[in-house]
């Protein structure tokens, strides 16, 4: 039922997409000015795509906006010194708390499409989720680099597909299914309206092709009826820890956890599905509070400096994630280029933890924010 048919660009006729090619590292000043040199390589209905938010794009703004209203109180004589940035997530060690959400369509912005991030993660010490709508197959993502990697679905109206996706994402051995839950329906976004923009057949996405090469069950639409039931649905056919994605609210937190999830992945899609909601730092408070530490939260929509990140440590989360500053880094330099974000994440974490006299992820999770 979503409104957009990433498919729909293979029945169109043969089309170039010239887009990003560069391998190399970047030097960045910070996360944000990406934005601007990244538009300049991907085509502009792709960037508007990726870039985008619903409607107004007022909730894409707030997402930023909502971190400037909690501050960071300064500790100079703690005596600690940042030892390091390193942490556990669903059993997974990762070398700092931020991983990579999951995007479609990575072949809309790099040649090398998920092999690139994947590559990326790996340098940088974190990892991955691979998307449903992925433009390589969960396989051939898989493939691409060492480390723990998650595999995020969509459910579509096919269950026999569903079902397969999941197992095969247990084969090609991922750590955890992200069960995405905030798009029963496609959001409403005006750019790709104006655009006109579909998938282009560089970016269709190869989980739904069967062996021959015919597309599979992705004109059967994702389901817009989404409950406890399909979280089980997802468990029992993955045997994997699900992380529940696109809670947003205290109460489907409390679905999640009743409906048996490992973990809860708080975001409001980046702004890219209902216009008007709060920013998702706004939400993290109470859902933390709802949680009580019963499975970890990961928390993303907004995230661009390592403020932020430690922020939403501050109010609860275990971990972020980043969004589109990794296909923005993918455009402008391949594999090294999301390695560069990755690290520059990082580095301006190291200085905000030393700054505000944190030693660790821990001593992060601990602190209290002012505002
Ligand atoms: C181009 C693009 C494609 C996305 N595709 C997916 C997807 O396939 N599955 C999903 O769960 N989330 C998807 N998201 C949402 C991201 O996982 C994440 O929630 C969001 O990008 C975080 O916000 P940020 O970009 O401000 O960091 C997508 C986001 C973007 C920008
Ligand atoms: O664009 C998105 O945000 C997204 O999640 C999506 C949903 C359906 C198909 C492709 C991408």
């Amino acid at each position: 039922a979503a409104g957009r048919n990433p498919q729909a660009a293979a029945s169109r006729p043969a089309e170039t997409w010239q887009t990003g090619s560069a391998e190399r590292p970047l030097q960045l000043a910070n996360l944000l000015e990406l934005e601007e040199a990244a538009a300049k390589v991907i085509p502009a209905a792709g960037f508007d795509y990726i870039a985008g938010g619903a409607e107004d794009e007022w909730t894409l703004r707030e997402n930023r906006a909502a971190f400037g209203r909690k501050q960071v109180a300064q500790r100079v004589l703690t005596g600690k010194v940042v030892t390091d940035t390193a942490t556990t997530i669903l059993g997974s060690r990762i070398a700092m708390p931020v991983i990579i959400a999951p995007m479609g369509g990575h072949g809309i912005a790099h040649v090398s499409a998920e092999a690139g991030t994947a590559r990326g993660a790996a340098a940088a010490g974190t990892l991955h989720t691979v998307s449903t709508v992925a433009t390589l197959s969960l396989e051939e993502a898989a493939q691409a680099a060492d480390g723990p990697r998650w595999f995020q679905i969509y459910l579509t109206n096919d269950d026999g597909f569903n079902a397969e996706l999941l197992q095969r994402a247990r084969a090609a051995g991922y750590n955890a299914i992200v069960f995405t839950v905030d798009v029963p329906v496609g959001g409403n976004r005006d750019r790709d309206r104006r655009n006109g923009f579909v998938y282009p057949a560089a970016a269709a996405p190869r989980n739904f092709l069967d062996a021959s090469g015919r597309p599979r069950a992705i004109d059967r639409g994702f389901k817009s009826r989404l409950d406890a039931d399909s979280i089980d649905f997802v468990k029992r056919h993955s045997g994997l820890p699900v992380v529940v994605k696109g809670v947003a609210a205290p109460d489907d937190a409390r679905l999640a956890l009743d409906a048996g999830a490992a973990g809860i992945q708080v975001s409001n899609h980046g702004g890219r599905q209902l216009d008007g909601t709060p920013a998702a730092f706004s939400v993290l408070p109470a859902i933390a509070d709802a949680v009580q530490g019963r499975v970890p939260l990961i928390f993303d929509s907004g995230v661009r400096r390592g403020t932020d990140v430690f922020k939403a440590l501050a109010s609860g989360a275990d971990v972020v994630a980043l969004g589109r500053p990794v296909l923005y880094g993918l455009a402008l330099g391949g594999w090294q280029g999301v390695q560069s974000v990755l690290q520059q994440i990082e580095r301006e974490l190291r200085t905000v933890m030393q700054l505000a006299g944190a030693a660790t992820v821990d001593d992060i999770r601990r602190t209290g924010l002012i505002g």
